[in-house]
Parts: C-alpha cells; structure tokens; sequence
C-alpha cells in the first residue's frame, strides 16, 4: 500500500491509499526537527488505534518544507523498506509540462494539484488551494502548470494583524453576520472574510479574462467550504485534491513514467 504525505508549512497530512480509496488519513503540525522516529511512534500508533493492518509498501511526499524531507526519506527507509519517491525532484516524473520562467521552483503542491486538477477535470482550469498561503494555479488545456497566483492565507492574514498591532486579539475567521462590524472582533473577521470573497472574485475574473477562454474553478483546503457557503466563487470543492494528485503520480512513475 502507499503512504502519500502531503507537507505544508502549517500542516502535514498522511494518507494510506489501497489502491482504490484512501483507508486512512491523519494530520500533525509541521515540525522540522520531528525524527523519523518520532513520526513512525505516532503512525503505528494511530494505526493500531484504528485497526489498520496495511503493510506499506510504497512512499511518496510532496513537501512545500526543504528540511522535513529528509527525515521523511529516513522514515520510509527504515521503517517501510523502501525509497520514497519526492514531488519536485528530478527522478520523479509528472504527467503534465510545468511552463513557467526558467529557474522557477514551483512549490510542490501546487504541481501535485495542477497533476490532481487536470486527472479529474480535464484541463483549463483553475484550483485554489487554502493553506497557509492561497494559491491560484492555472492548468492549461493540455493539463500543463502554466503559472498563477500567491496571496498570504487566511490564517496568516488574522495572524499578521494580531502580531502588528497591539490591540487587535488573536482571532478565528468565520462568517461575519454583516459587512460594518460593532466590536474590534466583528472588524477584523469582516475585513478578512469579506476581503478574502472580493480577492478570490477578482483574482479568478482577472484570470479568465487573461486567459480568454472558459476556466473551470476548482477549490480545495480547509477554508474553501467557509467561503463558498455564502457565495458561490467555486465550480467544485475536493477535500482530498492534493492526496489524489499523489496517488496520481505514484502510479505514473510506477508505470515508467
Ligand atoms: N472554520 C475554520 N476556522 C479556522 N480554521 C479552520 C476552519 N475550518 C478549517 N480550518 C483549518 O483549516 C486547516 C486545513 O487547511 P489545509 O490543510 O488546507 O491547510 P493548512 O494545513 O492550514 O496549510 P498548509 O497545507 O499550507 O500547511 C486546518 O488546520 C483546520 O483546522
Ligand atoms: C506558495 C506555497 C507556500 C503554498 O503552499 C508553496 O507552494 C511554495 O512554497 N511555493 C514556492 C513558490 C512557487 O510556487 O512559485
Ligand atoms: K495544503
């Protein structure tokens, strides 16, 4: 079986992919001085916790981190046996043409997505991921990665408030009742909220427009069900956009390439 990790600045997902469907899936913060130790201690451990006899077989890692790969492969070498095969690298094949200006290292997930986007939808598409950063990646009709979008996440924005100004709190987003809010709290959810409706609007409009032809709008993240409840800026959501685009790849480079 293969065990897709999908590592983001924030967040790191696991996944145990059967071949047809995803058995299992767990989420842990990112750290970079975690040991492949200390990563397999807390995987067997929830596998046992749930039962799951998978004997795993196979490796692969997207990681928009450069340092937490290393300990990744030390996990996959020496607890599964195996070398992982890692999304940005020069011995992993994609299925689809990155077109961008030479020298540009395009952050792995967003490849992972374009590979994920285009096996699901065909091309011309955009998908908007939700992480730590929001990202906009346009795939072109033939499923290339044809460059994009990156503005500061939704997280990291409420973050960035509460860090520069002395009075403004730590605050979760949710869905402000109206646009002029009546405490400090209400403000700053209806400056992010709002303001993050109008950025994702105009910055897909602006795209089609460049592009001029029909895009589809494909989300994925966290976030994304938040913002398309109250509008619709999304043709599809998919939870699990990045982990299929691994499992995509992972069998792409299984069959040669
Ligand atoms: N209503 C909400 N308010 C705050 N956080 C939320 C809400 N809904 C989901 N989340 C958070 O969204 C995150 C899931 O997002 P996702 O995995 O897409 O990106 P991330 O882990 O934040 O970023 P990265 O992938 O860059 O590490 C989780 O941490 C989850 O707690
Ligand atoms: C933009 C992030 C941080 C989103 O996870 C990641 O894709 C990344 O580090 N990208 C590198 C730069 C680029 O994609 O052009
Ligand atoms: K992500």
């Amino acid at each position: 079986m293969l065990l897709a990790i999908d590592c983001g600045n924030t967040n790191t997902v696991f996944s145990i992919w059967d071949g047809t469907s995803f058995i299992a899936t767990w989420r842990t913060a990112t750290e970079h001085q975690r040991t492949a130790d200390q990563y397999y201690v807390w995987l067997s451990t929830l596998m046992a916790f749930q039962k799951i006899e998978a004997t795993i077989t196979d490796v692969i890692v997207s990681s928009t981190v450069p340092r937490v790969v290393f300990n990744l492969r030390v996990l996959a070498d020496r607890y599964f046996n195996t070398r992982p095969l890692v999304v940005g690298k020069p011995e992993c094949a994609l299925p689809v043409d990155v077109r961008v200006d030479a020298g540009t290292a395009v952050g792995p997930d967003r490849l992972v997505n374009t590979v994920a986007g285009f096996d699901r939808h065909g091309g011309d598409l955009i998908v908007v991921d939700f992480g730590t950063a929001t990202t906009f990646d346009v795939v072109d009709h033939d499923g290339a990665y044809v460059g994009g979008v990156i503005a500061p996440g939704v997280n990291l924005s409420l973050q960035a408030l509460h860090e520069a100004a002395a009075a403004l709190p730590h605050v979760d987003i949710s869905k402000p009742q109206n646009v002029v809010g009546t405490n400090t709290v209400a403000c700053m959810q209806s400056g992010i909220f709002w303001g993050y409706v109008g950025l994702v609007r105009e910055i897909c409009a602006r795209i089609r427009a460049e592009r001029d032809r029909p895009m589809k709008i494909v989300s994925t993240g966290g976030l994304a069900p938040l913002f398309q409840q109250t509008e619709t800026l999304f043709d599809v959501f998919e939870e699990d956009l990045t982990m299929h685009g691994l499992t995509v790849i992972h069998r792409y480079n299984k069959n040669g390439g």
